[in-house]
């Protein structure tokens, strides 16, 4: 599917940076907007309805599998994820920029279906430091922590299927590398336009 604006996806194992990036990169773009997925977990502390997730039940989330509303959707540490169609396509259609913080099962889902999605791995610079990272969120209880580590070790042998790497060591060299995929695949996508409207020039088509 061909839109007038971009889709962009950052995966990271739990604890890399993935939100915290994404939320200072829609600080200094206001461009750039979020896509609120729906989850069937609780909500963490400070988290609101409709701001971080729509929080679903069971059933509501099976409803809305079985009525097609999701454009792609995933269990992730014993919970289901999923994007609705709603969360992106009008805004994409309307020239939005839009980001996805997803799973690598999401990520990969939305390359099928939008193959100009952008596609970018958020990773943490050492086992020690995506550990304390989780212990300092202090969010989860330590079996969480538990479990998000093990399933880091299969997240992140899918960080090659991805088109950029960003190492998150010192934050803002993180955010500067997330800024340039962004701005680089704006000039990417009106580089391509202009060489359509060329050709459609050059065939002399009204
Ligand atoms: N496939 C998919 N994964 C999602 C979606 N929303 C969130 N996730 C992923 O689910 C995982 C857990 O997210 P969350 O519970 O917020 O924990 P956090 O990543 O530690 O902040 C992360 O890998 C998210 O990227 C979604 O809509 N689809
Ligand atoms: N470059 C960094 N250096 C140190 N701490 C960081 C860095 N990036 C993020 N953090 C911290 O690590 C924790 C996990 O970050 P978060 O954005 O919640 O990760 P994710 O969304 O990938 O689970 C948070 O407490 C955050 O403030």
């Amino acid at each position: 599917m061909d839109y007038p604006g971009n889709l962009f996806v950052v995966s990271a194992p739990s604890g890399a940076g993935k939100s915290s990036l994404v939320k200072a990169l829609m600080e200094v773009d206001s461009h750039v907007q979020p896509s609120v997925s729906h989850t069937t977990r609780a909500p963490r502390g400070q988290e609101k309805h409709g701001r971080e997730y729509f929080f679903a039940s069971e059933q509501e989330f099976d409803a809305m599998v079985a009525a097609n509303g999701f454009v792609e959707w995933a269990n992730v540490h014993g919970r289901r994820y999923g994007t609705s169609r709603r969360a992106i396509e009008e805004r994409v259609a309307q020239g939005a920029d839009v980001v996805l913080e997803i799973d690598y099962q999401g990520a990969l889902q939305i390359k099928q279906a939008f193959v100009n999605a952008v596609l970018v791995f958020i990773l943490p610079p050492s086992w020690e430091e995506l550990r304390s990272r989780l212990e300092r969120r202090g969010e989860d209880s330590s079996e969480v922590i538990e479990m998000r580590l093990k399933n880091a070790a299969r997240e992140m042998a899918q960080a090659g299927k991805f088109d950029f790497v960003i190492i998150n060591e010192v934050f803002e060299r993180a955010l500067f590398d997330l800024k340039t995929i962004v701005h680089a695949q704006r000039l990417k996508f009106i580089a391509q336009r202009r060489a359509r409207a060329d050709t459609f020039a050059s065939l002399d088509i009204p």
